[in-house]
């Protein structure tokens, strides 16, 4: 072969590489998640097998990232916490495992009632396509309300709080881990993203007085703010309940739009997350580099 041909040849070979190489990150910095939006029972088998179908469900529509809601295996209520909690491992987080695996899915649980050591926790476990527990993040800011004439509910009954940020690298981006009302609370969502998260995911049961109130208008507010993806899964509405779930999960861009939202009743709803879109935006509104960091920070205080 003549010298200049194969020149040409690896030219050629090195030009390919490249153009696979940004192939190869074009497709890993997009995804479809998918939230499940369950409709959850006092009867812990048929949520456990109603969501492993659903998982199953999103899996075959191409989600590479599952949510479930808060409180997935459990009627949300003081009086059940104690009822259904569980250790994690455990009986649900055990399903959660296997279906992640055969799904090949990043899982986040919703959350469960979780027992460990004499206290009870609100905890979502997250799950790697292997099965493996990635973390369990147990919610950190304990939902305590007293709205005179409407609701009055008083997580700190039954629960303990947790005391840890969870972050989990996927290969398409780094997500954050808040529980419900945990999203209520600014400075958390902030430090997630300094930490790098490109998406904020609440499993989360906001109710008939606060969720037509405030449920989208936090989750947007936690979008702009930090100019990530933020997505919320709530329990399907169930008017006999003792607690009446708000639903309507949704997905929220970087930009603050609403990508994707459910109604009330049980249902899958997907949105196709893109790294390159919030890239976009980050350089467009470049509120990152303009923070006056001369005059205020938010650090965490405990670091995990
Ligand atoms: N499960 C929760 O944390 C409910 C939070 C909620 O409804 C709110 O208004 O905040």
């Amino acid at each position: 072969m003549s010298l200049k041909r194969r020149h040409s040849t690896t030219q050629n070979a090195s030009e390919q590489l490249q153009v696979l190489m940004s192939t190869l990150i074009k497709t890993m910095s997009k995804f479809r998640l998918a939230v499940i939006q369950l409709h959850v029972t006092k009867v812990k088998a048929d949520n456990l097998s109603r969501a492993r179908r659903l998982i199953r469900e999103a899996a075959g529509q191409g989600a590479q990232v599952v949510v479930l809601p808060e409180c997935f295996n459990s009627p949300y209520g003081s009086s059940f916490f104690p009822e259904y909690a569980e250790t994690i491992p455990g009986e649900s987080s055990q399903v959660l495992s296997e279906v992640a695996k055969e799904t090949r899915v990043y899982l986040v649980g919703g959350s469960l009632p979780e027992a460990d050591s004499g206290k009870l926790y609100n905890t979502c476990p997250v799950f790697g396509p292997d099965g493996s527990l990635l973390l369990k993040h147990r919610k950190i800011h304990l939902f305590d309300i007293d709205v005179p004439g409407k609701i009055r509910f008083q997580e700190s009954e039954t629960l303990s709080p947790g005391s840890r940020l969870s972050v989990f690298e996927t290969p398409y981006c780094k997500i954050g881990v808040g529980i419900c009302y945990d999203m209520r609370f600014a400075e958390l969502a902030q430090l997630y993203a300094k930490k790098g998260c490109h998406l904020l995911v609440y499993p989360g049961a906001f109710n008939m007085t606060t969720g037509p109130a405030h449920w989208e208008l936090l989750q947007r507010a936690r979008a702009l703010d930090n100019q990530v993806y933020v997505a919320t899964a709530s329990p399907a509405r169930d008017e006999t309940a003792s607690y009446v779930a708000w639903g309507y999960s949704t997905v929220v861009s970087p930009w603050g739009e609403v990508l994707s939202k459910a109604g009330s009743e049980e249902a899958v709803i997907y949105a196709d997350i893109d790294l390159e879109y919030l890239t976009d935006v980050r350089q467009q509104i470049p509120i990152n580099a303009q923070r006056r960091t001369d005059l205020y920070t938010v650090n965490a205080v405990k670091e995990d």
